[in-house]
């Protein structure tokens, strides 16, 4: 079993990450994770914080010499922002007089539709948002695509699995894309400015950006992550929370704004007639068993069936309207504008990075668990004699 934590809030000092459980012998460097982060930082549409703010990762467990070593691996990713936020965010009592004024500290006391600002306080017992927006804030996602990339480089070695994600919606503009990027294919689409597989349709996509930029609106869409290479039998149909359906979209529901979940054609296959929703079976002696069609996406009762999984996310627009929506002061309780400073026109191309290391820790777990092993190379072998021993392939 692999498991995964992250702690921090967005104007804290770092973010912390800790994934446990992961066999020895994956490669992985710091720069790799820098990488990672930097595919994060990508997509036409975000705010300014994302230009003038780094992220400094540092390994401090569990990978030596470029190698995991079984134990827990842990990464902590700076704030390069702190510095201005020390005295508002600090862990220990600052003396009132240092506050005093400091802008920063102001109580956000205008909840901002849409976000975490006004259940959070109502539950916490706050009366700022501050403490609720800090960790709410999808900051913490890069803690999680830190990680994200320990398994997807843990998929790759052990399994040969090959994970990419791409914009099909921004809104409600469709990407034209037809055919499904190949595996080889994630530079070109980190290289397109919102992540389309198909650059056709990005300058459509851009200009509806730039609109809700004048207007002051800002947009949601989808995005689809797809796994390569994956063996069946990933994942059990024989209790709920085995199901590999069900820990992927927990998984990705689990990332900010994400409302809705599809695997493969999801709510698309509830319009159509059995006949034109399944994917017949086929066998060729080249190919062995294969489905004719993949609408599942790669999953049936809860298992890989060995086709290109694909799951998609949808995200809602970004709840920071610049054109403030309507809220209440919670000092007063009388009518205001919601809170705005600065924010993300659209965060979907960033989303879908996050998606995928979603996707990579949910497989990196259902991988471990099927196969054991403590190390890669035992990982791989265990899989190989599975691969080669099954009846029906
Ligand atoms: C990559 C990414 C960037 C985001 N950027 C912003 C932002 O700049 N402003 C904002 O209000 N919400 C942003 N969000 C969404 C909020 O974090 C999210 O709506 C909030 O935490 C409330 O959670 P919920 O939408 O899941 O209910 C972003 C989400 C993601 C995944
Ligand atoms: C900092 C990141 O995203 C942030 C996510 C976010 C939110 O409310 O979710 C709000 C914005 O932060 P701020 O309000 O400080 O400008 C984004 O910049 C990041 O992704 O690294």
């Amino acid at each position: 079993m692999l498991r995964w934590l992250t702690a921090g809030e967005s104007h804290g000092p770092e973010l912390v990450a800790i994934l446990e459980g992961l066999p020895a012998g994956v490669e992985v460097t710091t720069a790799a994770i820098d990488e990672a982060l930097r595919r994060r930082r990508l997509g036409y549409g975000r705010g300014a914080r994302m230009k003038f703010e780094q992220d400094e990762v540092t390994i401090v467990g569990g990978v030596r010499h470029g190698r995991t070593i079984g134990s827990p691996v842990a990464v902590r990713i700076g704030n390069t922002e702190w510095p201005k936020w020390e005295k508002v965010m600090a862990a220990d009592p600052v003396d009132p007089a240092e506050l005093e004024g400091l802008a920063r500290n102001a109580p956000r006391s205008r909840p901002r539709p849409g976000h975490a600002d006004l259940a959070g306080m109502q539950k916490y017992g706050f009366d700022d948002a501050r403490p609720v927006l800090d960790r709410a804030s999808a900051r913490e996602t890069a803690a999680r695509v830190a990680l994200g990339e320990v398994a997807r480089r843990f998929l790759k070695q052990a399994l040969g699995v090959d994970i990419l994600s791409h914009v099909t919606s921004i809104g409600g503009v469709e990407s034209p894309a037809q055919t499904l990027p190949g595996p080889g294919e994630l530079a070109r689409i980190d290289a397109d400015p919102v992540r389309c597989a198909d650059p056709e349709g990005s300058a459509a996509i851009v200009e509806r950006i730039d609109r809700a930029h004048k207007e002051g609106d800002t947009l949601g869409g989808v995005v689809e992550v797809l796994a390569y290479h994956l063996p069946p039998g990933l994942g059990s149909y024989t209790h709920w929370d085995r199901r590999l359906d069900s820990r992927l979209a927990a998984a990705l529901m689990g990332i900010q704004a994400i409302k809705g979940v599809a695997v493969g054609d999801g709510f698309e296959t509830a319009r159509r007639p059995g006949s034109q929703a399944h994917d017949e079976i086929a066998y060729t002696a080249e190919d062995g068993v294969r489905r004719l069609t993949n609408r599942a996406g790669g999953v049936e009762g809860g298992m890989t069936n060995g086709e290109i999984l694909r799951v998609s996310a949808a995200m809602k627009p970004i709840s920071t309207v610049p054109r403030a929506l309507a809220t209440i002061d919670v000092k007063t309780g009388e009518e205001a504008k919601a809170h705005h400073e600065r924010s993300d026109v659209c965060a979907v191309p960033a989303a879908g990075v996050v998606a995928e290391a979603m996707v990579a820790l949910v497989l990196a777990d259902a991988a471990v668990e099927k196969f054991g092993g403590d190390s890669v190379e035992e990982v791989a072998r265990n899989l190989s004699g599975y691969l080669s021993s099954m009846v029906i392939k």
